[in-house]
């Protein structure tokens, strides 16, 4: 779990108890924004609450102000980490999350805003806002990051268009296509899905950021941004999936990120991987309540999917409809489970979701997409640039996974001697400002 100092050779959690550091200013500016936003929503949606529930819904809208409210108070105020107390599903999970770091500190009000580890209180807090509406029942299910999801999707038409249109010429010349004809289209859609990444809404406190230039001709000027590049191996693991001698095409698993246009790059790489025969069935995996304002929730899925079925562009319609039948016919799926939602370094999924540990057991490669993804996977700690993914991933490894990730907090591994220091000679912000990328791939089976 998430400790405080350096044990067995764990490098410390990033916090911002270090002063001036780039967790000190997102718990300080960042969060408080994000929070004053979704305050600001819930009220302009008042009218909306009454319409539905009358004067109900206008209390449920006050309360929840209120709670909110207070909730950014402990935040700035630096107050201790409170137990949640709506009774959820996951309650009981993050209350012993907050025990084993009030016992690993010894005293309750160590265990705080500004003291804790950054990756567990910027999860909390989200965990909060969710607490915050579940104790207004008329509007729990209200989606306080919906408007920007939706703006994000609709301010990258144009984007969404181009790609759709580039996935129909592959599919329709896909009988004729040579291994390397295909492995190009591999590889850009690969990429196409980890640029993806830069549109998400949490690092920008909610502004836009959404793709507004052609996501395939950007892709060779972005190139020399990829830090780490393993897409010959995710593409070798394509070729052998599972067992030695199977034969058949595999399944992956993609732990989703961000709705918006990059669900868009996601679904169009994972249409890619069925149509072309490289993969048989691809399980899709998102958040179960609001998250990291831009996460996508099954909701969103689906609203995704069926708005891309009614655009008024042909190749965009005929791609919604594909979709919409790869998942009746069970050739996708989507799942949530609670894990994903909570402050764990995935290195704790084993012990602490043993069933989800399982399931990703099932796959032939796991995807993962997003910086929050790469912080979970590495423990969000003081790594050097130098260490192994396998080392900083602690013995997590389900199945072969692939980090597809843009740098939006500064924990990076896997790097060559000295790559990090020119990096930070050159710029210092380049692990927390999105234009650098990794396709960081690592298989448990190379340990053995
Ligand atoms: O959507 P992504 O890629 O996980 O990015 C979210 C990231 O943005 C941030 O809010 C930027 O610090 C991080 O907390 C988080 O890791
Ligand atoms: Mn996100």
């Amino acid at each position: 779990m998430a400790a405080d100092q350096t044990v067995h050779g764990v490098p410390p959690s990033l916090s911002a108890k270090v002063v001036g550091s780039f967790a000190y200013l997102t718990v300080r500016d960042r969060l408080p924004t994000i929070l004053t936003k979704v305050i600001d929503t819930i009220h302009r949606n008042k009218h909306k609450f009454f319409e539905e529930y009358g004067e109900e819904g206008i209390e449920a809208e006050k309360q929840t102000i209120s709670l909110l409210s207070k909730l950014r108070n402990e935040l700035q105020t630096d107050k201790p980490i409170l137990a949640v107390t709506d009774g959820l599903q996951d309650t009981e999970s993050w209350n012993q999350y907050l025990q084993r770091h009030q016992r690993l500190q010894g005293d309750e009000a160590s265990v705080s805003w500004f003291k804790s580890p950054w990756l567990y209180v910027e999860c909390y807090m989200y965990r909060r806002i969710q607490e915050a509406l579940w104790h207004n029942p008329p509007i729990s299910d209200y989606d306080y990051f919906n408007e920007g999801k939706t703006q994000g999707f609709f301010e990258s038409q144009q984007a969404v268009m181009t790609l759709c249109t580039y996935l129909e010429n592959i599919n329709k010349s896909m009988a004729e296509l040579s291994k390397n004809q295909l492995l190009e289209h591999f590889n850009k859609l690969l990429q196409v899905s980890l640029w993806g990444n830069k549109c998400d809404l949490s690092i920008s406190a909610g502004q836009d950021n959404s793709q507004k230039l052609s996501p395939i001709d950007s892709l060779s000027s972005l190139q020399p941004f990829i830090l780490v590049d393993g897409s010959n191996m995710v593409w070798s693991t394509l070729q052998r999936p599972g067992q030695p001698g199977k034969t058949t095409a595999g399944r992956v698993d993609v732990v989703l990120d961000n709705a918006g246009f990059e669900l868009v790059t996601d679904l169009v790489f994972a249409d890619f991987l069925v149509s072309s025969g490289l993969v048989r069935e691809v399980h899709f995996h998102g958040k179960s309540f609001p998250w990291f304002v831009s996460d996508v929730t099954a909701k969103d899925f689906q609203w995704t999917i069926r708005q891309t079925m009614a655009a008024n562009h042909k190749w965009m319609s005929k791609s919604g409809v594909q979709w919409q039948s790869y998942l009746k016919e069970g050739v996708w799926s989507y799942h949530d489970h609670p894990f994903w939602t909570q402050p764990h370094e995935f290195c704790d999924m084993a012990a602490d979701a043993p069933d989800l540990y399982a399931t990703l057991q099932g796959a032939d490669l796991v995807l993962f997409k997003g910086d929050l993804n790469y912080r979970k996977l590495t423990g969000d700690r003081e790594w050097d640039h130098t260490v192994s993914f396998g080392t900083a991933l602690r013995g997590f490894g389900p199945a072969p996974l692939c980090a597809l990730r843009t740098l939006k907090a500064n924990v990076q591994v896997g790097l060559q001697q000295g790559q990090g220091e020119k990096l930070t000679s050159q710029e210092s912000d380049w692990m927390t400002s999105g234009k650098y990328a990794v396709i960081q791939f690592y298989s448990p089976k190379s340990e053995q």
